[in-house]
């Protein structure tokens, strides 16, 4: 499977490339219960492609497969051509892959720095040696770290909280440096699990202007899952549409808004 397919250009004039990612035919079943039937799509290089779905219509189990924490009962996910086997978690990173989670998973006592260097740790050439160099004094290797880490900070306006232990954090400035942390391993792609959930007004219209600024200043290409439809048709390129466990729609955000299939099972009910 090296046939890389041809890129697009999206409606605001972003040149988005060839397939990154592509599941093919994925079934993923847990004992009796079927949680995704015969899925196919891709995911291109540089495009912000989203999953949506109502309530168990497998969109977690999708990202959980993507990210390599489910192998798939059937079908096969190729990364850049490859088919991927099973891998550790460690593999999955060192490939370029890097996500966030639905229920924030920070060292509350750590401060946001420390919390964002953690993203870098499989990217040390001395894994734990480097890490306590970290802690226990300046070395080259170190200072990298910290350069690139401080371009981080800068870039998503958390300089002020970089010394802040994590825990004191209102939520919606900890997703951010959980967002933080994942651009730390400098990721090809970025999954996001729910960004927006349990965010206000505010915190959500922050968190889609860095989405956007990410993948824009760092090509970084994301696929998020996330509930809440007008901040997916703001800023993803495509949509793939589940319900249960099956593809019922697949396009741009206009395509997949005017697809009867998902008016019926979704839009048409929870959305205006
Ligand atoms: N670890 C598991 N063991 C057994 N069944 C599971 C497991 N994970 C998910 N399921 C089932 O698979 C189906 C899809 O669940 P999944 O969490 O992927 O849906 P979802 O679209 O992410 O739902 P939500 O929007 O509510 O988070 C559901 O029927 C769920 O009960």
């Amino acid at each position: 499977m090296n046939d890389m397919s041809e890129g697009y250009v999206t409606a605001d004039g972003r040149k988005i490339g060839g397939t990154l990612m592509e599941m093919k035919n994925i079934t993923l079943k847990f004992g009796g219960v079927t949680a995704i039937q015969d899925i196919s799509f891709d995911i291109r290089d540089g495009e912000i492609r989203a999953i949506i779905g109502p309530n168990g219509a497998g969109k977690s189990s999708m990202l959980n497969v993507i990210s390599g924490f489910y192998i798939p009962t059937e079908g096969s996910v190729y990364f850049k051509g490859v088919k991927r086997g099973p891998m550790k978690p460690y593999q999955v990173a060192q490939l370029g892959i890097a996500r966030t989670f639905q229920n924030i998973a920070l060292f509350d006592g750590m401060s946001v720095l420390d919390n964002i260097m953690t993203g870098r740790l499989t990217l040390m050439k001395s894994g734990l040696l480097s890490q306590a160099m970290w802690w226990g004094g300046a070395s080259k290797e170190e200072d990298e770290h910290r350069e690139k880490v401080e371009k981080i900070i800068d870039f998503l306006e958390i300089q002020s909280i970089r010394k802040t232990p994590v825990g004191r954090l209102p939520y919606g400035l900890k997703k951010r440096v959980e967002l933080a942390r994942a651009l730390a391993a400098e990721p090809k792609i970025l999954l996001l699990d729910e960004p927006m959930a349990g965010m206000n007004v505010e915190e959500k219209e922050d968190m889609c202007r860095f989405i956007l600024d990410v993948n824009d200043e760092f090509g970084t290409t994301i696929a998020l899952i996330e509930h809440d439809m007008g901040v997916v048709m703001d800023l993803s390129d495509r949509v793939v549409v589940m319900d249960y466990g099956k593809k019922i729609g697949d396009g741009t955000p206009d395509e997949v808004r005017n697809n009867q299939d998902v008016i019926d099972a979704y839009l048409g009910v929870s959305h205006d």
